[in-house]
């Protein structure tokens, strides 16, 4: 499902001389149908390099970046776009909102863009919604004036709305109190069970230790000379 062999990226400073940074190199990783893998590794180690790579907002230096059978290092744009809409899910700490649209259309809007009838998708994010114990009130309004943790809510709701075979997590339960990254978890067991590969960045110890098959020490990537 993700199959990352070989990859390696360096960060090329253009504002201080062109200083050429190599972060990662031979890093590889897989997640098969099912699994969660939790990245691991000190700040500044690469996780979120890796994660970004994997989403195709990064351009990798080297390597090969499989996911459910695009090569997103060398994937045009048009194919990474493609990719996550049916796909590769993506769940960020942080909701990016398009001003003025209601929270229910927000979280039902990765279903329409794959053509899920309106009335089912709008009650697949009804009951995201109200898993998430994100208030009635709230789901006709703008998530823009939200809270941090109701956004991330929303947010939630949004990347587990479509069953996406592939999905990054980075950090699902950050701001949560304990009900709701309760909720979290069991949203990833879900997943993991219709055979999702789930590879994230959990900073929460239980949550990778409830959730995660596997860790992967991002650390073992990092270039000797930039150690
Ligand atoms: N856009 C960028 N330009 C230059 N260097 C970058 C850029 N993004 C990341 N880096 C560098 O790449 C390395 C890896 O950073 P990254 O954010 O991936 O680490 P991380 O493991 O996610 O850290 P943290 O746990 O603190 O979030 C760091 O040395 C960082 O300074």
């Amino acid at each position: 499902m993700i199959e990352i062999e070989g990859l390696a990226k360096d960060f090329t400073l253009h504002h201080q001389g062109g200083a050429v940074i190599p972060v990662m190199a031979g890093a590889r990783l897989s997640v098969e149908a099912g699994e969660c893998v939790a990245l691991t590794g000190a700040s500044g180690a690469g996780k979120s390099t890796l994660m970004r790579m994997v989403y195709g907002n990064y351009l990798a230096r080297a390597g090969r970046i499989g996911v459910c059978g695009v090569d997103v290092a060398q994937a045009s744009p048009r194919d990474i776009l493609a990719l996550r809409r049916d796909r590769l899910g993506y769940v960020s700490q942080f909701l990016r909102v398009v001003p003025r649209v209601p929270t229910l259309e927000v979280v039902a809007e990765p279903l329409l863009a794959v053509g899920e009838d309106r009335d089912a998708a709008l009650a697949r994010a009804r009951d995201l919604l109200s898993r998430l114990n994100l208030p009635e009130a709230l789901w006709g309004l703008s998530p823009t004036t939200f809270s941090g943790g109701e956004q991330q809510r929303v947010n939630i709701a949004r990347g587990f709305a479509h069953p996406y075979p592939a999905v990054l997590l980075d950090e699902p339960t950050a701001s949560l109190d304990p009900a709701n990254r309760d909720v979290v978890l069991t949203l990833i067991e879900e997943a993991k069970a219709r055979g999702a590969a789930i590879l994230g960045i959990f900073h929460d110890a239980e949550a990778r230790a409830r959730v995660c098959d596997h860790e992967v020490d991002v650390g073992a990537f990092t270039p000797r000379t930039a150690a």
